[in-house]
């Protein structure tokens, strides 16, 4: 969904001066921006093309890019209803026939309106995602199985030795049996389904059959999540025989931008490509969640044809910032298909009862359950449902500021970074009284307050910092967090880079927030001890069930909802929808034919 702006006066740069019939009222109605409108003008001169509907639907194909969709759906598009909206079956045909469609300009496809990039994008992904599920890796399945009943043992031996009962890996096996036997891989689950324990175990299972070793790269689309990966591949190992965790020591992860390696030249482009093709012989890509489809279009054609590719991630939270819901398409996409490359894990084995029921109402948007649980007052759920909430957010948000600030003053990094997971603040909105920029405001005076620290100082020492940009020359990618310590020469920045803690002057970093509180969609990937959502009001456009699922599952023990049981409600009622053609193309696109490719292609 995109948001509506109201202009302020005529001067509104969001006004398009001059726009005129239907482009000049959808903009005056907020619906289309200046930008909006200038693109579709200009490829309206360039194609030759006058008719207004035709160019207030080009107007919408590059608004639904702005607010996360591939494409523009005429069918659905009416929103809000009191606009002049054309008749859909008339305006469907007046595109269809545009010279714009014919000049290639803009695509026409499965009913769906295209800019031309991502519609070559989207039919990208699907060609090699056909092609790759066409053939499959020879392996040897009684060595992959004997490897993973080796793993399981010992993960077992370990569990019981800490007094655990003994766990079943049902279905991880399963799902690394399945991905021992083909190109692709989609591991999908939710928060602690064990998903980063199948990755190990499979990348054991996959080295046993490749005696002479294996290229592996991790990677996930924030250094923060790159960083995580890493951390829990090697902790899953822990429990593995020594052998096992000794092969699997030198793995590393890092984002995926860094994997595919940047071109300084061209911010679209990688060094790695079609062409030039990654070194790799298993690409695992945790949070693919968070993918966009320019993304994955840029990673499938960077993947060898021969190298297994793992997608693991969690196809109910929110899409990638960026335009596409890839994770999710492939999922619906590949549903019934006999070449479905899609492993499911189902059962959680991380949180207690209580997050686990609130997470799974919210997965299937049973409203009634996620209250019941909210109200039934659990110990790890609890609901703030106040006018004024401040007074309980107050105590878990300075706590958790003042033990990073007390770490950071004692010169303790690892000790302050650690802080830093303790309590996560999330907001819906970046603006307004449920913002960020509100609540972290609020904090540092409540921190202020306590401290009697100077609040004017832009580094000071336990500011916490999320890195908003990536930054090739300091190694700091967008999403990465960190922490200002004092250190014997002054405050140093100290970022918990995908490599480990990076030190830098905190006059080095330029694009970085305050992280008392930070938005859902900044915290994905990420994890906390204690999770506060903070819920707008109802009538709110970013609410949705995707948003609040995906802030509930950020917590690891403990998550507390603020807000009313309207927002609640609204939150669960609606869904995040991004139009794509992913799911349609994949679903009626042919067969592999025996010769390996996918008709699609030929
Ligand atoms: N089959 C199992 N039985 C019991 N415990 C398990 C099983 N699989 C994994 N675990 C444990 O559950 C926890 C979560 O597992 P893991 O980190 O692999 O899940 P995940 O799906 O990757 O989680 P997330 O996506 O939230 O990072 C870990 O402590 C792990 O050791």
């Amino acid at each position: 969904m995109t948001d509506l702006f109201e202009p302020i006066d005529a001067t509104d740069a969001r006004l398009a001066l001059g726009a005129t019939g239907l482009l000049g009222e959808f903009n005056t109605a907020g619906v289309l921006t200046s930008a909006d409108v200038h693109v579709a003008a200009a490829l309206g001169r360039l194609g030759r093309e006058s008719d207004e509907r035709v160019l207030l639907a080009v107007a919408l194909a590059v608004r639904a890019v702005r607010g996360g969709s591939v494409c523009v759906d005429l069918a659905t598009v009416a929103d809000p209803p009191d606009l002049p909206w054309p008749e859909t079956a008339a305006w469907t045909r007046v595109v269809a026939a545009s010279p714009l469609v014919a000049a290639g300009l803009v695509r026409w496809d499965h009913d769906l309106l295209y800019l031309d990039r991502y519609h070559e994008q989207e039919t990208q992904v699907v060609d090699d995602l056909l092609s790759r599920a066409a053939s499959s890796p020879d392996h040897d399945p009684d060595l992959m199985r004997a490897s993973l009943e080796r793993v399981v043992a010992a993960m077992k031996a370990a569990a019981v030795a800490r007094g655990l009962p003994e766990p079943s890996y049902g279905e991880q096996v399963a799902a690394c049996l399945a991905a021992a036997g083909q190109w692709t891989t989609v591991l999908t689950g939710g928060p602690g389904t064990g998903k980063t324990t199948a990755v190990a175990s499979l990348l054991v299972g996959l080295l046993d059959q490749h005696p002479g070793g294996l290229r592996i790269a991790l990677a996930a689309p924030t250094g923060k999540a790159a960083a995580r990966l890493q951390q829990a591949v090697h902790q899953e190992a822990e429990a593995f025989e020594e052998g096992d965790r000794a092969r699997l020591a030198g793995v590393t992860a890092s984002t995926l931008h860094r994997l595919l390696r940047p071109d300084p030249g061209n911010s679209t482009r990688f060094r790695h490509h079609r062409g030039n093709r990654l070194p790799h012989d298993v690409v695992v890509v945790d949070e693919s969640s968070m993918v966009s489809l320019t993304q994955m279009a840029r990673l499938l054609e960077a993947v060898r044809p021969d190298a297994r590719l793992v997608l693991v991630g969690d196809p109910h939270q929110l899409s990638s910032v960026e335009a596409g819901a890839v994770l999710s398409d492939v999922v619906r996409g590949f549903e019934g298909r006999a070449d479905s490359p899609v492993a499911a894990l189902e059962s959680t084995h991380r949180f207690g009862p209580d997050i686990r029921a609130l997470a799974e109402a919210l997965r299937t948007g049973d409203a009634d359950t996620a209250l019941a649980v909210l109200a039934a007052r659990h110990e790890a759920v609890e609901w703030v449902d106040e006018p004024d909430p401040a007074s309980r957010i107050r105590t878990t948000a300075l706590d958790a500021a003042l033990a990073v600030r007390d770490a950071a003053e004692r010169g303790d990094v690892a000790g302050a970074l650690a802080a830093l997971d303790r309590h996560r603040l999330l907001c819906a909105h970046r603006d307004g009284p449920f913002g960020v920029r509100h609540w972290n405001r609020r904090i540092e005076h409540w921190l202020t307050a306590e401290t009697g620290d100077p609040l004017f100082e832009r580094a000071y020492v336990g500011r916490p910092l999320l890195v908003t940009a990536n930054d090739h020359q300091l190694g700091v990618y967008n999403g990465d967090s960190g922490v200002v310590v004092l250190t014997p020469t002054g405050p140093r920045a100290v970022i918990a880079a995908s490599e480990g803690p990076r030190d830098l002057a905190p006059s080095r970093l330029g694009d970085v927030e305050t992280m008392h509180a930070m938005t859902i969609h900044k915290s994905q990937g990420s994890q906390a001890d204690v999770v506060t959502v903070l819920l707008p009001d109802e009538d709110s456009r970013l609410l949705s069930r995707e948003l609040f699922y995906t802030a509930v599952t950020r917590a690891r023990s403990q998550v507390r909802v603020v807000g009313s049981e309207a927002a609640i409600r609204a939150a669960i009622g609606r869904r995040a929808q991004r139009a794509s053609g992913l799911a349609r193309r994949l679903a009626t696109a042919g067969s592999p034919t025996e010769e390996g490719v996918p008709p699609s292609r030929a």
